[in-house]
């Protein structure tokens, strides 16, 4: 059974270096580390020759000559370094049959040594085995095919006998599931492809035809894109697959998923020989599912290199996964402090499960964008690259953006509730804490409808429970920056503005502090403070926990003790309800202008206590969605009305109570294989 290894962390990644020492090329090392002794003693052989004959001219050698001595002894030495670190590292670049050019393309982009997953696979795929690798995200899953499959066509087994010249077939093809990541794929192709003298197209929808037409009747190395735009130019003869020499597909489990499988299957079909060809399979995520499918493309040879395994934790863990109650009608206040909160300054990525809502958000979060497959593919490319160079900061998306896009300091990902499944959960907080850097990732839910227990024993994430930022508290750190901006304002505005403010102090009745109080809260985009709730993030509501010195068993049982003490609009007043976790009590949100009244009134009632909720909230019961339409039926509950929305006391009668008729659940797709409408994104 092969040792999985998590890597992750810099210590087990060091480790994991330790362990790494590759067979073959420690030999190779060796020879080249004594090559370059030789060489270095001969240099200094020299410099020492140089050095006596120095002395004896010393009057005549122009200080230039000395200088220029200086500076090869110091490369020398530097040569030296670099020989001790050669030796040191067991996933350098120099340890691998990795080409010069290649070499020092992988140094130009600040690539000195493999990561774990490619250094693990580099042999395999070189020597030409089928593969199934994985590892969690960001991890260089793409160099770790790309760089085997450019040695392999350019100086290994795949030279001889791919194709060349004008209008050749491609000896490679890549299937990713989404545009904006085979462009992605295909860049790196490109870009390492072409010190190499391959070259890559990108087929994929959306995009004008006649160019990727042009391009393959060219002749091209490599073919990357999405399964569609492929199939359609099989059909229209512009491709042909039969010499191709690999095989890869990215995101293995979404690509083999339904709505992508039957015409992944159709492509690889059309290979001539299959035996001739060596398939690569990648991802963060692998179901169960995935093997059976996936062994009908790969050889009985093929090798497994899983960094993941059985592992607890699937998803990456260089990021904090945090978890916080929030109504979907206070998104859009909360957002904004979220990001303030958890993002220093980075980008931030926001997930929506559908394309209206990511649309929707985008319009009331100024700044920010939306990415999503309604959005015309030249809108698309535009946005994407716009987030790529800072043009704008946050980027709404659908999961379009979940799976492998690589953006550079992703700070911060927000997914306004529970996926559908647990991969999708991975793969979306995965856009951030990649290549070793960390990440926040913050999963908004309605306490009553979430999946959190399912995806946390799903994922092996042990998520960090949070309350909403409290507007006082986001202030604060925004009075500190506004307080820093004022005391850099030169000046020479003082005469513009003194006699206003001394009018001001004369007349406002508030103290000098008060009034540069306000003005600090004007300078920071406040002109007030509303508290925000902790069950539902709703401003100007208080969250009140309520027992009844019995067990709660349902939600209809509350508020019939509700209206034993209040009146009927105060009840149907009532936002959010929810069993807490130990069947002791119920929270729920009320109006702040309505607080007294419920406190009041329950003093006046026997065996009810009613509190305001101010530190946190207790853990709450949770409907199990993964148990199909009616889930367990016990703490669980919807919307009468049959919105499935956030539960609420009103909108005509009982509404919202435990009643296993009336109620309808989400359905969840569990993590088998759901039907996927990729249209969806
Ligand atoms: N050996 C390496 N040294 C330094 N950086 C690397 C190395 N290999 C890859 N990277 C960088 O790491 C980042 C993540 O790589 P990549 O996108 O391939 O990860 P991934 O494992 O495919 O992630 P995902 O599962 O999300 O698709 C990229 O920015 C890439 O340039």
């Amino acid at each position: 059974m092969k040792k999985k290894i998590a890597i992750e962390t810099p210590e087990t990644e060091k480790k994991m270096k330790k362990l790494k020492e590759p067979k073959v090329k420690e030999e190779e090392n060796d020879l080249e580390v004594k090559k370059s002794k030789k060489k270095r003693k001969a240099s200094e052989l020299q410099l020492e020759e140089e050095e006596r004959s120095e002395t004896s001219s010393e009057l005549v050698e122009p200080v230039d000559v000395k200088e220029k001595k200086k500076k090869k002894k110091a490369k020398v030495e530097e040569e030296e370094e670099e020989d001790e670190g050669k030796s040191e590292d067991p996933n350098a670049i120099s340890r691998f049959r990795i080409s010069e050019a290649l070499r020092e393309k992988l140094k130009s982009k600040g690539i000195e040594s493999l990561f774990p997953i490619q250094a693990l696979t580099f042999d395999i795929i070189l020597d030409g085995t089928d593969l199934v690798g994985r590892a969690r995200t960001g991890q260089g899953k793409t160099l770790a095919f790309v760089l085997p499959i450019l040695e392999s066509l350019t100086n290994g087994p795949a030279k001889t006998s791919r194709k060349t010249g004008y209008g050749r077939a491609p000896s490679v093809l890549v299937l990713l599931p989404t545009r904006e990541l085979a462009k992605q794929v295909f860049e790196d192709f490109e870009v390492y492809g072409e010190v190499l003298g391959l070259t890559s197209c990108c087929l994929y929808g959306g995009a004008p035809y006649h160019t990727q037409e042009m391009k393959l009747k060219r002749g091209v190395d490599i073919v990357v894109g999405t399964p569609g735009r492929i199939k359609d130019h099989i059909e229209r003869g512009n491709v042909h697959l039969g010499s191709l020499k690999f095989r890869v597909l990215d995101e293995a489990d979404e690509m083999l998923r339904m709505g992508f499988v039957d015409d992944v299957e159709l492509i690889l079909s059309k290979v001539d020989d299959a035996s001739k060809v060596q398939t690569l399979l990648f991802s963060a995520t692998l179901p169960d599912w995935v093997k059976g499918i996936a062994a009908r493309f790969l050889k009985a040879s093929k090798k497994t290199v899983d960094l993941v395994g059985n592992e607890k934790m699937k998803a990456s863990t260089n990021v904090r996964h945090i978890v916080l109650p929030c109504s979907k009608s206070a998104r859009s206040q909360l957002i904004p402090d979220i990001i303030r909160c958890y993002s220093s300054g980075g980008r931030t990525i926001i997930f929506t499960e559908t394309k209206d809502s990511a649309s929707e958000l985008a319009g009331l979060l100024p700044g920010s964008r939306a990415l999503h497959g309604d959005i015309q593919q030249a809108q698309r490319e535009v946005t994407l690259n716009g987030f790529r160079s800072g043009k704008f900061m946050t980027l709404v998306a659908t999961n379009v953006a979940a799976r492998g896009l690589d953006i550079n300091d992703v700070q911060l990902i927000i997914q306004c509730e529970p996926p559908r499944d647990v991969e999708a959960y991975i793969h979306r907080s995965g856009r951030t804490g990649r290549a070793g850097n960390t990440g926040v990732a913050v999963m908004l839910y309605d306490p009553k409808r979430s999946n959190i227990s399912k995806i946390e024993r799903e994922s092996g994430v042990k998520f960090e429970h949070v309350s909403a930022p409290q507007p006082v508290d986001i202030a604060k750190s925004a009075g500190v920056e506004a307080a820093k901006i004022i005391t850099q304002v030169s000046d020479s505005v003082i005469p513009a503005f003194k006699s206003v403010a001394q009018e001001l102090l004369e007349t406002s009745g508030l103290s000098a502090e008060d009034l540069l109080a306000k003005a600090l809260a004007k300078a920071s985009g406040y002109s007030e403070i509303r508290s925000r709730s902790l069950l539902t993030s709703m401003e100007n509501h208080v969250t009140l926990l309520l027992e009844a010195g019995k067990p709660i068993y349902t939600v209809s049982f509350v508020f019939g003790v509700l209206k034993r003490f209040l009146p009927e609009e105060k009840v149907q007043s009532v936002q959010g309800l929810t069993l807490t976790a130990d069947g002791m009590g119920a929270v729920f949100d009320v109006a702040e202008e309505d607080v007294e009244t419920f406190l009041t009134g329950a003093e006046n009632a026997a065996n009810v206590s009613v509190e305001v909720l101010k530190k946190g909230l207790p853990r709450l019961q949770e409907r199990d969605l993964s148990r199909g339409r009616f889930g367990d039926g016990r703490g669980g509950f919807g919307d009468r009305s049959g919105s499935g929305g956030r539960f609420s006391g009103g909108k005509g009668g009982r509404g919202g109570f435990s009643d296993r008729r009336n109620v309808r659940f989400s359905n969840g797709s569990g993590g088998g294989r759901g039907r996927y409408n990729s249209k969806k994104w």
